[in-house]
Parts: structure tokens; sequence; C-alpha cells
């Protein structure tokens, strides 16, 4: 079986509180992007080992604690797995605020769910999913949510936030941010607008409306995030911003025929298309 996760953007992010379990509780519209990996599960022999082989971007860390694997253990406890071959070919970069590691994670355990007709529902899928990140759960959906809690907590939204087919910017420097450290260098209070009504407005108003907590604490100290937003708003955006902690910045250029083809630094990555 082969499944391409697909990325995310934040429209808007506000870490509201600390949480007894020492996450932040946190308000955000999570809108699914379409820069994706590929993932093939395929039946292994019996007997052998579950393996996971690896293309593409090079991700940190042993294979053996990589999101895929730890997926399939997750089920593997609770059913009688096969063993399987995962193949991940990896093209969404990596700790950029696109969620990729967590739609590898969803995404393998819709495959398993699917091919070994394990019959879990949605709800049953995104409880496995809350297990494996705080981000994880949104990618059993995938449609634009009101997310809040860990961010693994879904509303759906009660107003039409059509952005399919806008065309959409997406610059990543190639500067990791640590979840963690983002979160440390941000101090949670009260969202400063409510996110959904801001939302419910034309989009030539969320500049002004519509913010991310991380990248007003993370751009003192990365001004670059600041210098790639300015780009996107002179090359015509109407909205950009960081997507979740980061370092990805995204730009939307509704009423564009397509996104306008301009020049970034070597090392960046880039994505454009149509949401
Ligand atoms: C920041 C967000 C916003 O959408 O996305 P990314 O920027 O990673 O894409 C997510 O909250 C990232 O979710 P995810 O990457 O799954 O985080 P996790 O692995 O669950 O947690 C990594 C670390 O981030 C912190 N963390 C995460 C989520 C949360 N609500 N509060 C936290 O304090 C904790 O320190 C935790 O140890
Ligand atoms: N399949 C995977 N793809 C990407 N990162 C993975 C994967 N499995 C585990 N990781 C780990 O998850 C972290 C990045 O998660 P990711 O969701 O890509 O970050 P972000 O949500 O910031 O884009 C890295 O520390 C990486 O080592």
């Amino acid at each position: 079986m082969l499944v391409f996760p697909n990325a995310k953007l934040n429209l808007g992010l506000y870490i509201t509180g600390l949480r007894p379990d020492g996450f932040r509780n946190l308000e955000s519209v999570f809108v699914p992007l379409p820069w994706s990996d590929a993932l093939e599960v395929l039946p292994a022999a019996k007997g052998t080992e579950t393996t996971l082989t690896l293309t593409g971007l090079p991700i940190p860390g042993e294979p053996a604690t990589n999101l895929c694997k730890k997926a399939y253990e997750l089920l593997a406890a609770d059913f009688d797995l096969p063993p399987v071959q995962m193949h991940l070919h990896k093209d969404v970069p990596i700790g950029a605020g696109l969620g990729g590691g967590s739609a590898d994670a969803a995404f393998a355990l819709k495959a398993l769910n699917t091919q070994f007709k394990l019959g879990l529902a949605p709800e049953q899928l995104e409880s496995y999913a809350r297990r494996l990140g705080s981000d994880c759960a949104f990618f059993i959906h995938n449609q634009p949510v009101f997310a809040h809690s860990r961010g693994d907590m879904f509303e759906e939204l009660d107003f039409a936030l059509d952005l399919t087919g806008t065309p959409c910017l997406v610059v990543y420097p190639g500067l990791h941010i640590s979840t963690a450290e983002a979160y440390a260098r941000v101090v949670p209070r009260a969202p400063r607008h409510d996110l959904r009504q801001s939302l419910r407005e034309p989009m030539a108003t969320w500049r002004d409306t519509v913010s991310n907590d991380f990248e007003e604490a993370l751009t003192p100290f990365y001004p670059v995030l600041g210098d790639i937003k300015q780009q996107l708003y002179a090359a015509g955006a109407t909205y950009a911003s960081l997507s979740g902690s980061g370092s990805a910045v995204y730009g939307l250029f509704p009423g564009f025929s397509e996104v306008p083809d301009l020049t970034w630094p070597a090392g960046y990555t880039v994505w454009s298309g149509q949401l």
C-alpha cells in the first residue's frame, strides 16, 4: 500500500496556558498542505522482523525510533499484526513547523488499519495518534479544523474557510528550531484575538488579527523569519506567517494565477503550489 503523508500549516497559533502535564494549551487552525512524503507498507515474509528503509531527506535518529515504526509498534501491541516492510521517502523538511513526522505517523496508522482490515474508526485512530505526538491526530481526518488543548483536540469550523486552490509559497530557511526550545521561549497568555472570529473576516484583515505566538517570540532570536515574511508581503502575499514552531514561513497569494517566482539564498527549501 502506498500513501502520501502531507504536511500542515498553522493559521494563527496562540499558546494560552501551561498544563499540569508540562505541555501547553494552544489554539490554532490546522490546514493541510499538499507537500508530501511517500510511505509504502508491504507485508513481509512470515517470521521476519518489521523493517523501515529510508530515502530522501535524512531523518535524525535511528530507524527504530522513527515515528512510522512507533506507529506500527503501537498497533502491534493491540492487534496480531504480521511483520511488514515499510519504506519512507522523506521530502517534507524535518522540524520545520510543518508536522512532517507527525503526518508520517498518522498515515502509517491509517495504512495499517486499511491493509490489515483492523476496523478502527477515525476517532480510535486519533486516540492512537495522540500517543505519538501532539499534532499527529490532526492528520487522521486531515481537513481544516480548530485545534485546542495540546493541539490534539478538535472542533469543526462553523464557517466556510475555503482556501482550496489558493496559491501558496512555503519558504524553509534550513533553520532547525526544536519544538521544545520554541515552546520554552513563549510565555502563555490569553489570545489577543478570537481566532475563529478573525478568520471569518476577509483574508486581507488577517495581517492585523491572526498571529502566531511562536513567531513573535522567535523572530528576535532568528531575524531571518521576519525577513522572509516581509519578502512574501513585498511579493504580494495577502497573508504570511510562521507555521507552527517554525522555521518554515508561508505566504498566501489569492488572486494570483501562480505564485511569484522569487529568488532565495542557497540552503533554502521552497515549496509552491495550491492549497
Ligand atoms: C508546535 C506544533 C504546533 O502545531 O507543531 P510543529 O511546529 O511541531 O509542527 C505542535 O504543537 C508540535 O507537536 P509535536 O511535534 O507532535 O510535539 P510533541 O512531540 O507532542 O512535543 C514535543 C515537545 O513540545 C512541547 N509541547 C508540544 C505540544 C504542546 N501542546 N505543548 C508543548 O509544550 C513539549 O516540550 C514536548 O516535549
Ligand atoms: N518519519 C519522520 N519524519 C520526520 N521526523 C521524524 C520522523 N520520525 C521521527 N522524527 C523526529 O521528529 C522530529 C520532527 O518532527 P516533525 O513533525 O517533522 O517536526 P515539525 O512538526 O516541527 O515539522 C525530529 O526530531 C525527527 O527526528
